[in-house]
């Protein structure tokens, strides 16, 4: 996102300001400092003064106090002179007392008035003329009494400077009368000095006030040669013009060439009357009396300089973590901001999809407030969505089932069983208009805010319930006397079969042909003999229990199938008796038919079952002939079957033994038949068990494949069928005539149910290499019927490994029907009863048009089987069928064969088809 200018500058200034309030703060800082500094280096050096006073105080006083005995010892010599008779013995012997009473006296000396030594304190002295010395002629020039006068410091003739304090001398009549001399002793002074000096860094000083140097120290000649103001700027020259006696300076020191502090006094002792003057001064050098103080200076500086960095480097490194909590603050809300336009994005999309879907979707929150609610729903239900918007959900359920919700929802709340959520069931709706319509249902459920929130999927499935009736009712129904069909009749058989499996429990079949049907066809025509027909079914069902199954077997054939007749065979067999007596009875009765009396009677043949019988057809099989033993036995009559008289019993056996051998021999083969397109392409084949029987030739696989389900060998014949079948598969991969043609291999029900089937075939799979999707497994619907989950289940690994599924035999069942949604098949096959009839039962027309239309609302391909003419497969191709199997492309025949087949198809099959 582009930054504003304003922003920009805002931000420039925020950061900016920060850096301003720390300079002010550092500014603050630094003067604070710098005037505490400033203010102890006042201290410091007020302080220093303030020795430095005290120290030349003390000078100033040991000069003085010198200067004030010298003069008192000059007094006392010009006193005592009058009375010298001879001045040269009396004048040196009181003139050496004083001297040697005097320390900062060298020599004492009294001269004539024409300047010549009379009296020494030094007798090598006494007569040397002194009459140019200075001390002899300022006196000589302008003689006051009383006046000390101090000489400059001058080379004497004892020592290499001196000073001296001279007095004139006057007779009684106050003429001039000659000097006394005090010659000052510089090693005296010096000492003093250097006993007054601090440190080394001072240097003390005793000056004439003409400017030049008596004593100094330390000592130097140069200096000592030079008058102090001669050059301009010296101390001596600023202490003398303050005309103070002490002065306190801080000057560049001509002397020591630095700056110093230097204290000055001019000696004038109370009661002293003096024409010159001498100063003592002690200076120290500012650097050493400012030392502490500069490194107390300097350390301040550091730690100022410390501090400064620090809060610079504090303060930018603050800058740049607010910058950086600022830059993630930025991106977050620019993410926000993203993901908010995202999720408003995908919100708009789920929107569409869910306002555009064709399937109805609502949503209900836990107390079954409807929460939203899709156009598709709305459409399905007849209400705008304003109208349902928080209504209860039971609006859109038929009263009944209201209550079993709610008890679901609150079952599932309470508990978490999960029996409405993920499961696609089939359920009723009510519509505003108060019509009930059948529906799919799936519920699933997400969390919002915490709360449960269940999402159902629902789509009108009115039209495939009327599809899945029409196909049962056609599929399974007689059409004239509404009676279940065989094929329902089977089904039914092998569902109680298969039950009595688990429950040991026995049934019976009662097998009922019309004595003398025929001639009342023949002679009253078949509208009689129908509604005839229709009488009788009415009878059979008036008859029996309703959990009892009456079916047309065909023509003038019903089978009765009774269940749950105990585990007691003997019980079992007379349930059946008495039930066969009492429709014997029931059938035996005189028919009121189109104002005519019928009479008629049934032979009924019964067979009664358990566990451990054989399977539908054969049990069918054994109540026909029974029922034929009745006939035959005079009609009207019942005759159950007896087993063991059976001459097939021992047919069967020896067959089963046979296949035994077979299985143990491989006595198998396999035999392909072509599966083709509706416009003529080789998509594949169906893998057809052959068993070339050594004696009895070739021995159908409807014979064999039963008995071997029986005998439970079909386990071992499957697997070698699957085997053969992938080892084809491979061979073709290698033929390009062939490459990419899919196989189809039957599983049978017990095959697919036996255990370990998936490792099988995974192990199989992994073995052979074999490109899955290129093997089709056929499933019958008995294969499906038992525990259906568990089915799924195992079809939906199955799929996973890639293998695909086709439902052999499609409308000869019936329960499959309601699961067949929830099955991973790819292809449903119509079976070739209704391919036969198709051309002249408008009925098995309009089952094969029903399964067409099934498999495309549920998008399954659809193969129909047994298609032997050009006229089946046009009609069917009308309908809507996609492939086709039967002796019109061709007949099972050996690999080689197929394989020559497959090279030869695209002429062939121009040829066939026309094209
Ligand atoms: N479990 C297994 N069952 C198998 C296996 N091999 C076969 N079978 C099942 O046996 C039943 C009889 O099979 P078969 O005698 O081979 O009959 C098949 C075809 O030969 C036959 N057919 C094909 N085209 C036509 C035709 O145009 N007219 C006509 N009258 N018959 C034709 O139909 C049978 C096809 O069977 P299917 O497609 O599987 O329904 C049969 O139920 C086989 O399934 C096996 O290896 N394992």
């Amino acid at each position: 996102m582009r930054m504003s200018p304003p922003d920009h500058d805002s931000s420039a200034h925020r950061r900016s300001r920060p850096w301003l309030w720390l300079l002010l703060a550092l500014a603050v800082g630094w003067a604070a400092a710098w005037t505490w500094l400033s203010s102890e280096r006042e201290a410091l050096r007020r302080h220093e003064g303030e020795k430095l006073a005290a120290l030349v105080q003390t000078l100033d006083a040991i000069v003085g106090q010198q200067m004030i005995a010298i003069q008192g010892a000059l007094q006392t010599v010009e006193a005592q002179r009058p009375g010298w008779r001879q001045p040269q013995q009396q004048g040196e012997a009181m003139l050496r007392t004083l001297a040697r009473a005097l320390p900062g006296v060298r020599a004492l000396l009294v001269l004539d008035t024409q300047g010549q030594v009379l009296a020494s304190s030094e007798p090598r002295l006494v007569g040397l003329d002194m009459s140019e010395r200075p001390y002899y002629t300022t006196p000589r020039r302008r003689p006051q009494p009383g006046l000390l006068y101090v000489s400059p410091p001058f080379r004497s003739l004892l020592d290499e400077r001196t000073v001296t304090l001279s007095r004139a001398l006057f007779d009684a009549e106050h003429h001039f009368a000659g000097i006394v001399v005090a010659a000052l002793n510089p090693a005296y002074f010096s000492l003093m000095l250097e006993t007054a000096q601090p440190s080394a860094q001072t240097w003390s000083a005793l000056a004439h006030q003409d400017g030049m140097l008596f004593a100094l120290l330390p000592h130097d000649a140069d200096w000592m040669s030079r008058n102090l103001l001669a050059t301009p700027g010296s101390i001596l020259e600023h202490h003398l013009a303050s005309g103070q006696p002490a002065s306190l300076q801080l000057m560049p020191a001509k002397l020591s060439q630095d700056l110093r502090l230097v204290a000055a006094r001019t000696v004038q002792p109370a009661g002293l009357q003096a024409d010159r003057q001498l100063i003592v001064a002690v200076g120290r050098s500012l650097p050493s009396v400012e030392g502490p103080w500069q490194r107390q200076r300097l350390s301040v500086g550091l730690v100022g300089v410390a501090l400064s960095l620090f809060a610079a480097v504090a303060l930018t490194l603050w800058q740049r973590r607010q910058r950086l909590i600022e830059r993630l603050r930025r991106q977050q809300l620019r993410s926000e901001r993203q993901a908010a336009a995202q999720l408003k994005a995908q919100a708009q999309h789920t929107q569409a999809i869910l306002d555009h879907m064709v399937d109805g979707v609502i949503t209900i929150d836990a107390r079954g407030r409807i929460d939203s609610i899709n156009p598709a729903a709305c459409r399905m239900f007849g209400y705008a969505a304003a109208e349902l918007l928080n209504q209860d959900v039971s609006l859109l359920m038929p009263q009944g089932d209201a209550a079993r919700h709610d008890q679901y929802v609150s079952d599932y709340l309470r508990s978490g069983a999960a029996r409405i959520i993920g499961v696609g069931r089939d359920v009723d709706g009510r519509r505003k208009d108060g019509q009930i319509f059948p529906m799919s249902l799936a519920v699933s459920r997400i969390d919002r805010e915490g709360e449960p929130l269940f999402i159902g999927l629902t789509r009108d499935i009115t039209e495939r319930k009327r599809a899945e009736a029409a196909i049962e009712q056609l599929a399974f129904y007689d059409p004239l006397t509404g009676l279940p069909n065989r094929r329902l009749l089977l089904d039914r058989l092998n569902q109680a079969l298969a039950s009595s499996r688990r429950n040991g429990r026995h049934g019976a079949l009662l097998f009922i042909d019309l004595d003398n049907f025929k001639s009342l066809n023949d002679t009253m025509g078949h509208g009689m003999g129908d509604r005839m027909l229709q009488a009788v079914a009415q009878r059979l069902r008036a008859a029996l229990r309703s959990e009892d199954t009456v079916a047309r077997w065909g023509g003038d054939e019903f089978v009765v199938l009774l269940q749950d007749l105990g585990q007691e065979r003997q019980r079992a067999h007379l349930h059946a008796e008495a039930a066969a007596e009492k429709l014997l009875r029931v059938l035996g009765q005189p028919y009121l038919i189109d104002q005519h009396n019928h009479h008629s009677t049934p032979s009924i043949g019964i067979v009664v079952w358990n566990d451990a019988s054989g399977g539908s057809e054969e049990l069918l099989k054994h109540a026909d002939h029974a029922m034929y033993e009745a006939k035959s036995a005079g009609r009207n009559r019942l005759a159950f079957f007896d087993p063991i008289s059976q001459a097939a019993m021992a047919e069967l056996i020896s067959l089963e033994a046979d296949l035994r051998q077979a299985v143990n021999y491989q006595q198998f083969e396999l035999y392909y038949q072509a599966q083709v397109s509706a416009d003529g392409r080789l998509l594949g084949a169906e893998a057809l068990l052959r068993w070339p029987h050594p004696s009895r030739g070739f021995v159908s696989p409807a014979q064999f494949i039963p008995l071997a389900e029986q005998t439970g060998t079909i386990n071992q014949i499957g697997e070698w069928v699957l085997q053969q079948a992938c080892a084809q598969l491979n061979a073709w991969a290698h033929e390009p005539a062939t490459a990419g043609l899919s196989l189809a291999v039957n599983l049978s029900a017990h095959q697919f149910r036996q255990k370990g089937f998936l490792s099988l075939m995974q192990q199989l799979l992994a073995r052979t290499g074999v490109p899955t999707e290129l093997l089709k497994l056929e499933l019958t619907e008995s294969a499906l019927v038992d525990d259906v989950e568990s089915v799924i289940g195992l079809m939906g690994e199955l799929r996973r490994l890639g293998l695909r599924f086709s439902l052999d035999d499609f409308g000869t069942g019936y329960s499959s029907l309601a699961y067949l949604k929830r099955l991973p098949l790819d292809q449903l096959k119509i079976d070739q009863s209704f391919v036969r009839d198709l051309v002249s039962e408008p009925n098995a027309r309009a089952i094969a048009h029903a399964v067409i239309q099934l498999g495309e609302s549920l998008g399954l391909a659809v193969i129909a089987e047994g298609v032997e003419t050009a006229e089946q497969r046009e009609l069917l191709i009308g309908l809507g069928c996609h492939a086709f199997q039967g002796y019109f492309h061709a007949r099972p025949m050996p690999a080689a064969a197929f394989a020559e087949l497959a090279r030869q198809w695209p002429t062939r099959a121009a040829d066939k088809l026309g094209q």
